[in-house]
């Protein structure tokens, strides 16, 4: 993150020649053949040294490296001052330069471990305990709503990292879930959205959190303003909203300018990044759907990769070996994205959680310094959940034109150990199989043998797979709070680690600024074809369609 175009490191241009002249040779058939100990080399176990008991596996041996490969991103990593600006973000210092701001979301599940001075840092223990008296007034029912029902119903209205975290967290973690509290989120401007949400509740017995750091972001607002006109239709009396509306924000004064008594404000600090806020009091609706102390679990969790991330050499720091490889696929190899493919239901909105957590820190194409990027920086991310993708999108993953690589995840237990854990032994032997498949495809050979005499020649190239394609394998015992902690926080250092080498800044996102800003330009002339000004062609013809066509 200094600055530098990372294509001047002298690592950089040894990689170019090592792409270039070893690449054709690095085939994973011939490599494993070569190396019976090449799982051992490539492959790392994680165990916390602090908090909860969190171990994982991550298998690279499936990549397409080798030792000096690896070795020299490494030394990219080390070039590039990767441990240094690491230290810096731990210390407080303000990496995020664009905004001048610290970038701390390790404060917020740090539990007094690493010592961190910036201001707020000294606040997150009193905000969490506001956290835990209010969850557990919730949940147990001491907390009533204005008729003097108890809370069943929480509505999260929020949008980015006051929404995605949030989602995939609660869907995550379902199995710690207190069943009979109904957890909705909207974020979408879409009026579908909180039309079809508001169906299912009741104004009596429904909380609406309201999760916007800024709190100025036009969806969450306009959604909760229209909440509050739903509920004030039934409840009446202005006073009655301290009872079903909470905040979520940075920003004292709009929360109170909304109505919402700062009692009931959950605070935090301009250094937490909105797509890292979920271990914030953006984790309010995490905390109610799983309770208290699973939510500080998951903070511990994450607080242990921290740990291992800050301390662990290079050659062993999982975040910066996952940042490694990455590098070397979309610099080297030319890949444009990365498939997130966690073989757990649960894990069902993983991949879209780190679209942004991912495309929003590293789509940038500019240094710290201004310059132009001449290489590729952050990856676009996408997935589903397996098995579901290998009936959707593999057949490209397997057989296409493209190098996709594609990080598989799995537990080793389920959660639901129905039918004998028939399902789960199914669900893992796929998780097994797909990246062998990738891996060492199907020769042509294989296949004339299996169609036997005859076959056509089409019919025998359609059935090749090339085979050599790339994957990560990441496992744990089971899906705990503590160790999605640990699993998001890799994730999320990784990103880190590669946004240092690219010399971008990872935190700050103007690439989300300009279609705000003319969407409120256009809000403004939607009323008659003659304010329509100021547009090209296509943007004036598509808004009069509209305005020809349009009901209200
Ligand atoms: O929490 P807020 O302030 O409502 O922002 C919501 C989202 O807005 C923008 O899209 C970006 O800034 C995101 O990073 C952020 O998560």
């Amino acid at each position: 993150m200094s600055g530098n175009l990372a294509s001047e490191y002298p690592s950089w241009k040894k990689l170019q020649q090592l792409y270039d002249a070893e690449h054709s040779k690095i085939v994973l058939k011939d490599l494993f053949a070569q190396d019976p100990k090449r799982f051992e080399k490539f492959s790392r176990e994680y165990n916390s040294t602090s908090g909860p008991d969190v171990t994982m596996l991550v298998d690279l041996s499936k990549n397409l490296i080798t030792e000096p490969v690896l070795d020299t991103l490494l030394s990219l990593i080390k070039e590039a001052k990767v441990e240094e600006y690491r230290d810096k973000m731990f210390a407080g210092e303000h990496i995020n330069t664009s905004e001048d701001r610290a970038v701390l979301h390790v404060a917020l599940r740090n539990f007094n471990d690493f010592n961190i001075s910036e201001s707020g840092v000294d606040e997150v223990q009193s905000v969490l305990n506001h956290m835990k008296e209010f969850t557990e007034a919730v949940r147990s029912g001491e907390w009533k709503g204005y008729t003097g029902k108890t809370i069943n119903t929480i509505v999260n209205i929020g949008i980015g990292g006051s929404d995605l975290g949030p989602v995939m967290v609660t869907e995550a973690l379902k199995p710690y879930s207190k069943r009979d509290l109904k957890a909705h989120f909207v974020s979408n401007i879409d009026g579908t959205h909180i039309a079809e949400t508001l169906r299912e509740c009741d104004p009596e017995t429904t909380l609406f959190i309201i999760a916007s750091k800024t709190f100025t972001t036009q969806e969450t607002i306009t959604n909760a303003e229209t909440a509050r006109s739903w509920f004030l239709e039934s409840a009446k009396d202005k006073a009655h909203v301290a009872k079903h509306f909470v905040a979520l924000s940075t920003n004292t004064k709009a929360v109170t300018a909304f109505g919402i008594s700062e009692a009931n404000m959950f605070q935090f600090w301009d250094w937490v990044g909105g797509r890292y806020s979920l271990w914030s009091a953006i984790g309010l609706s995490i905390a109610l759907v799983i309770g208290y102390d699973n939510f500080e679990q998951l903070l511990k969790g994450a607080h242990g990769m921290d740990k291992h991330f800050k301390e662990t050499p290079l050659e062993k720091n999982l975040p910066v070996l996952l940042a490694a490889v990455g590098i070397w696929y979309n610099d080297f190899y030319g890949s444009q994205t990365l498939a997130l493919l966690p073989y757990d239901q649960y894990l069902h909105k993983f991949a879209d959680y780190f679209q942004q957590g991912d495309m929003e820190s590293n789509g940038k194409s500019v240094t710290k310094n201004g310059s132009k990027v001449n290489y590729q920086t952050g990856p676009i991310i996408w997935g589903a959940s397996g098995t579901n993708g290998q009936h959707s999108f593999y057949q490209l993953v397997h057989q296409g034109t493209k190098i996709i690589p594609a990080d598989f995840i799995a537990p080793t237990t389920t959660h639901n150990p129905i039918e004998n854990s028939k399902h789960h032994r199914i669900l893992l032997s796929n998780f097994f199989a797909q990246p062998e498949a990738l891996a060492f495809g199907k020769t042509e050979e294989e296949v004339k043998k299996e169609l036997g005499p005859g076959a056509s020649d089409a019919l025998i190239k359609s059935k090749i797979f090339p085979g050599n394609r790339p994957s990560t394998s990441i496992m744990f015992p089971l899906l705990t709070p503590a160790t999605l902690g640990a699993l998001i926080a890799l994730y999320e250092h990784k990103i880190f680690v590669q946004g240092v080498v690219w010399g971008i800044n990872s935190f700050d996102q103007m690439g989300v600024e300009l279609g705000k800003v003319l969407a409120k330009n256009i809000l403004a002339q939607l009323e008659k074809p003659s304010d329509v000004v100021g547009h090209d062609s296509s943007t004036t013809g598509l808004i009069h369609y509209y305005q020809k066509y349009r009901k209200e």
